[in-house]
């Protein structure tokens, strides 16, 4: 099921200015968050932080509240005779790692060799931002989305290459700065046939 607006979880109240009430118990987590950093959660500039911490959550996960695949379900056959390989190139995205809850920051390209029906390129980005927006690790959230296009388009191949830099290691850790992550998934003729393979990767930029 795909909700009217992203963000909202079907089960979230809303008060009176369209914004999503936090419950009590997130407020307080995120207050116990800030204590511990060394801050007091009751001073005037934090008193508010909470909720809008516990909103932007919700935002950064909306994920958890959508099926991915739904936005697959829409298919076009007539394309003109066009049968070659389908590119959307460098779609930016954010996510987070679930390891520390840190922001993951990248660029994914997404292919696929169709069959005979092709989607609205559009999907493609949807989809990846379905499972962006969740806790993730990169090679998942590769895996996540060409398996999603491959089981529900059914074409002859996909190719899903993500590049990205991981807030974990940049602002905390090892603390290395514009270090790329690079993982790729390919299945089907960008798998087995290696002209096509080639092909996708130079038409990817790799
Ligand atoms: N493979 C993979 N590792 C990730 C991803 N995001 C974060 N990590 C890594 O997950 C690891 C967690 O390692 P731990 O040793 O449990 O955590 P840590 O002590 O905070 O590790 P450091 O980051 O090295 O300080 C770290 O090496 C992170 O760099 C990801 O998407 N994929
Ligand atoms: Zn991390």
């Amino acid at each position: 099921m795909v909700f009217p607006i992203a963000h909202i979880h079907y089960n979230d109240e809303i008060d009176g200015n369209g914004k999503v009430i936090v419950p009590e118990e997130v407020q307080d987590a995120i207050r116990t968050l800030i204590r511990w950093s060394g801050d007091d959660p009751s001073r005037e500039g934090l008193l508010d932080t909470p909720a809008r911490v516990g909103r932007a959550w919700r935002e950064y996960c909306a994920g958890y509240a959508e099926d991915p695949s739904a936005h697959l379900s829409r298919t076009f056959q007539e394309v003109g005779g066009y049968h070659e390989l389908v590119l959307l190139k460098d779609i930016p995205f954010q996510s987070h790692c679930e390891h520390h809850m840190a922001p993951i920051i990248g660029k994914a390209s997404i292919a696929y060799m169709p069959t005979d029906r092709v989607v609205g390129i559009s999907k493609l980005a949807r989809v990846l931002h379905g499972f962006a927006q969740r806790l993730q690790v990169q090679e998942r959230l590769t895996a996540e989305v060409a398996n999603c296009i491959w089981e529900h388009l059914k074409p002859e191949g996909v190719a899903v290459v993500i590049e990205a830099q991981h807030g974990c290691m940049t602002g905390r850790g090892v603390k290395v700065h514009g270090v790329g992550m690079v993982t790729s998934k390919l299945i089907g003729c960008f798998l087995d046939d290696q002209s096509s393979r080639k092909e996708v990767m130079s038409l990817m930029g790799y």
